[in-house]
C-alpha cells in the first residue's frame, strides 16, 4: 500500500550551497553479469543532510547505496563504472584501502545484525581493529559515547556484558547504529533501517537519524514515502535503474518535475 497524507517535517530552508557536497556519483553504471541495474546515474549527497533514495522495488536504490562504500565489491558478478567520490577522492581508485573507506562510510542494514557477542564487544569491535582505542579506559569511553549518540545507553548501561542479540529489534538496530558510529564515520548509509521494526521503534530510529545529521551525512533507502518526508532534506527518485529526479524533499513530494515521480508519490505504481 502506498503512503499518503505526507507529513513533511524534515525539510529545511537552507540552500543547497549551505551544505557542501560530501559524496557524488557521476555516470554510475552497474551491471550484475549481463543485466544492467543502473544507467548513468548522477547524484550528489550533501554534508550534514539526510538524502532519501526512493522508488519502486528493483529500481536500483540499494545498488546505488552499495556503490557508495563499495559493498558491491563483495558481489562477484557486479561491475561498477563511473566516478564516485568521497570529498575529492575517487573511492574506486585502486590505491584506496576499502576497509578504511568502509569505516569512513559506514552501513546499517535492513535487518539488525549484531555480532553474537556482548553489547560492549559489538561497539568496541570496529574501533579496536582500526586501532582507535587501546586501553580499557579508551574502550569504555568509545562504548559509552557511541551508545549515547545512538540513544541506547540509558537502556543498556547495566547490561553491557549481555549479548547484543538479546535486545529488542529496535534496540538491536540502534546497537548497529552505535557500532557504525563507533569508528567515527563521515557518512552513514542505511538500507531500509526500519523495515523490520514496529512503529515505536521506527519512530525512535527516525528521531535518531534527525539528530545524527548534525554530525554525519546520511543516505537512506526507504520504501516509506512518509519516512522519506519525515527524515530527509533531499530525496532522489529512481525508476528502472535511472535517477528520474532529485531535489529538496518537500519539492519532490509537493511539486515533482517528472510525471513518473508524480505517479509514484500518488500511488499509481510501485
Ligand atoms: N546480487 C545481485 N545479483 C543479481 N542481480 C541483482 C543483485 N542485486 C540486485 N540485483 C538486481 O538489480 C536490480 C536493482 O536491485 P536493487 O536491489 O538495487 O533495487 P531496489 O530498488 O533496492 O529494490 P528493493 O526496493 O526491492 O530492495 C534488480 O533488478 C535486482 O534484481
Amino acid at each position: 500500500m502506498q503512503d499518503t497524507n505526507l507529513n513533511i517535517q524534515g525539510s529545511d530552508l537552507l540552500s543547497k550551497s549551505a551544505h557542501p557536497i560530501k559524496m557524488s556519483g557521476e555516470k554510475v553504471n552497474v551491471h550484475y553479469g549481463t543485466k544492467q541495474a543502473l544507467f548513468d546515474v548522477d547524484l550528489q549527497v550533501n554534508e550534514n543532510q539526510v538524502t532519501s533514495l526512493i522508488g519502486p522495488s528493483g529500481c536500483g536504490k540499494s545498488t546505488f547505496l552499495r556503490c557508495l562504500n563499495r559493498m558491491n565489491d563483495t558481489i562477484d558478478i557486479c561491475n561498477v563504472t563511473g566516478l564516485i567520490k568521497l570529498g575529492d577522492q575517487d573511492i574506486y581508485d585502486p590505491n584506496i584501502d576499502v576497509v578504511e573507506l568502509r569505516a569512513r562510510v559506514g552501513m546499517v542494514f535492513q535487518k539488525p545484525n549484531p555480532f553474537p557477542k556482548s553489547i560492549f564487544e559489538n561497539v568496541v569491535y570496529g574501533p579496536r581493529i582500526h586501532g582507535l582505542c587501546r586501553t580499557k579506559a579508551e574502550m569504555e569511553e568509545v562504548v559509552v559515547s557511541s551508545l549515547q549518540k545512538a540513544g541506547l545507553f540509558e537502556e543498556v548501561k547495566d547490561r553491557l556484558d549481555e549479548p547484543g542479540t538479546g535486545l529488542s529489534g529496535g534496540q538491536q538496530q540502534r546497537l548497529c547504529i552505535a557500532r557504525a558510529i563507533a569508528v567515527s564515520p563521515e557518512v552513514i548509509l542505511m538500507d531500509e533501517p526500519c523495515s523490520a521494526l514496529d512503529p515505536i521503534a521506527t519512530a525512535k530510529v527516525e528521531e535518531l537519524i534527525d539528530e545524527l545529521r548534525e554530525n554525519y551525512t546520511i543516505v537512506i533507502v526507504t520504501h516509506s514515502m512518509q519516512q522519506a518526508a519525515r527524515v530527509s532534506q533531499r530525496t532522489a527518485f529512481f525508476h528502472m535503474g535511472t535517477l528520474v529526479e532529485e531535489g529538496q524533499t518537500d519539492q519532490i513530494f509537493t511539486n515533482p518535475k517528472d510525471q513518473r515521480t508524480q505517479d509514484y508519490i500518488t500511488g499509481r505504481f510501485g
